[in-house]
């Protein structure tokens, strides 16, 4: 039986899901190094650094950079600066990943109500989704700043079952990192892990989610099958 049988509605991650948006978040990252006078890092750490939000990734670079423990006034310091850079340069370099326009295309069309649930503040959130012409899609969108706690804790996907009314079986998360499966498990939502994005350098697979999928465009074929077994059902 597939764990989509009551599948009603999606919720996406934005980093490392739906946007490959580590180009720009390192340049912002070593801009801000530079600017504070620090050593810079590289591409690769911000890759590892990226899954908890701004102000974790900054204090990530700068206790690299310090080859300390960070002090919350000089974190204070460095956000203001970070928070420019990344606004000046939000999708220099930053790209959709394959099929994502499309497959969102054809979830729409199915009539899923789609959602953002994503750890980057919102202030980025909104404008990286219209420079992609994605932001339609998406008749919800919650970012790390928009509740009181953030990915790993359920309470953005609780929230949106709340405000969808749905049960849990009905809303399916899809993400890269663990903070994503960990926060579907937390709610009692099913999970679909995607391989190609951004996860501490570990495997998804590890975080146990209902499917691991290598592209995006695999999600079409595990939500058909979903939307089949309904039909079937209907008829039965
Ligand atoms: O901003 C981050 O650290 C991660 O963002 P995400 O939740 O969209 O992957
Ligand atoms: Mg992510």
């Amino acid at each position: 039986m597939t764990p989509w049988k009551h599948l009603k509605a999606i919720a996406f991650d934005l980093d490392g899901t739906l946007i490959d948006s580590v180009p720009d978040l390192a340049a912002a990252t070593q801009a801000t190094l530079l600017e504070l006078d620090l050593p810079s890092c590289t591409e690769g750490q911000v890759r590892t650094w990226v899954g908890n939000g701004a102000r974790v990734l900054m204090s990530r670079a700068l206790s690299f950079a310090l080859n300390r423990e960070v002090e919350q006034d000089e974190l204070d310091n460095a956000m203001p600066k970070f928070m420019h850079h990344y606004q000046e340069n939000l999708q220099q370099h930053s790209q959709l990943y394959p099929d994502v326009k499309s497959v969102l295309e054809q979830l729409s069309k199915l009539n899923y109500p789609l959602a953002i649930v994503t750890n980057k503040p919102h202030e980025f959130t909104v404008p990286l989704l219209e420079a992609f012409e994605i932001r339609h899609y998406f008749s919800s969108i919650l970012s790390g700043d928009s509740l009181a706690k953030m990915k790993p804790d359920p309470m953005p996907l609780t929230h949106l079952l709340s405000h969808w009314q749905l049960e849990p079986n009905e809303l399916l998360m899809v993400g890269d990192s663990k903070n994503d499966i960990l926060a579907a498990k937390a709610a009692g939502i099913t999970s679909i892990g995607l391989t190609y994005g951004y996860n501490y350098g570990e495997d998804i697979g590890l975080s146990d989610p209902d499917a691991v999928c290598e592209q995006f465009s695999e999600i079409m074929t595990l939500v058909n099958s979903s939307h089949k077994a309904t039909e079937q059902e209907t008829y039965d």
